[in-house]
């Protein structure tokens, strides 16, 4: 990621760290105390709010709220879908899909030092054709069933591998990941695994999802 450092000192692991993306609906006033706990867990490197169905108002006011809040604990602070926003509003850079826009001109509008995420579900093409479109990482999804969103897609591990010996452009991976599934994952090379459900729906509460992920990384 590029924004700051992380916090990777709080666990022993080196090569896979944890990127927390939001559930798509919350009251940002009332998560903030979540996502702090959340965050004081373990070792996140990144977080991606995902609001879906919000308006821009409502999209600047929980980027003003939350954004601090990861920020001032070395997490990226990553927008969804609005390279626009995140520039304007100190995001530190944008996770854009297939469909949300040229991503060469978001590339140019948000500089060289923000962070772009380009989601390429299982292909090798889209990812090449996001490496050149200049991404800072790759998103492959979805690796298992996922209750958050209809997702389209179904990702193997046969392609982090392949991805990892043929370039040095992260890899993220997402899709219905947990600390009991993430494993096959992690020893083909992801070097992020995104998620919702299993942090901030784990039965124990965030931080013991934070504590679980995180537990699973350094093990696999
Ligand atoms: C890390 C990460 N990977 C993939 C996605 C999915 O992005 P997209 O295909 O644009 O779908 P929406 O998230 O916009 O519904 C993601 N958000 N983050
Ligand atoms: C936002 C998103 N994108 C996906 C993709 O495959 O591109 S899967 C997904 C949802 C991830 O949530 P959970 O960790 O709860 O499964
Ligand atoms: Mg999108």
């Amino acid at each position: 990621m590029a924004a700051g450092e992380t916090n990777s000192d709080k666990t022993g692991n080196e090569g896979c760290q944890l990127y927390l993306v939001t559930l798509p609906a919350l009251d940002p006033r009332a998560f903030a105390d979540t996502l702090a706990r959340a965050l004081d867990a373990g070792d996140v490197a990144a977080l991606q709010l995902r609001l879906k169905d919000v308006d821009d108002d409502a999209l600047r006011r929980a980027i003003d709220i939350l954004r601090p809040v990861a920020q001032s604990r070395g997490v990226a602070f990553l927008l969804n879908d609005r390279a626009d926003l995140a520039v304007r509003h100190g995001c530190d850079g944008v996770h854009l899909g297939q469909g949300d826009g040229d991503h060469a001109a978001a590339r140019k509008l948000l500089g060289p030092e923000r962070t772009l995420g380009i989601t390429c579900h299982n292909s090798r093409h889209l990812a090449m054709e996001a490496g050149e479109a200049g991404a800072d990482y790759v998103a492959f999804g979805a690796f298992f069933p996922t209750a958050t969103k209809q997702a389209e897609h179904t990702a193997t591990p046969d392609i982090l591998e392949w991805w990892t010996e043929m370039f040095e452009l992260p890899t993220v991976a997402i899709g219905g990941i947990n600390a009991g599934n993430c494993g096959p994952l992690v020893r083909a090379g992801a070097d992020f695994l995104a998620v919702v459900g299993a942090v901030w729906n784990h039965p124990d509460g965030p931080e013991a999802g934070v504590r679980a992920m995180n537990a699973a990384i350094a093990a696999a």
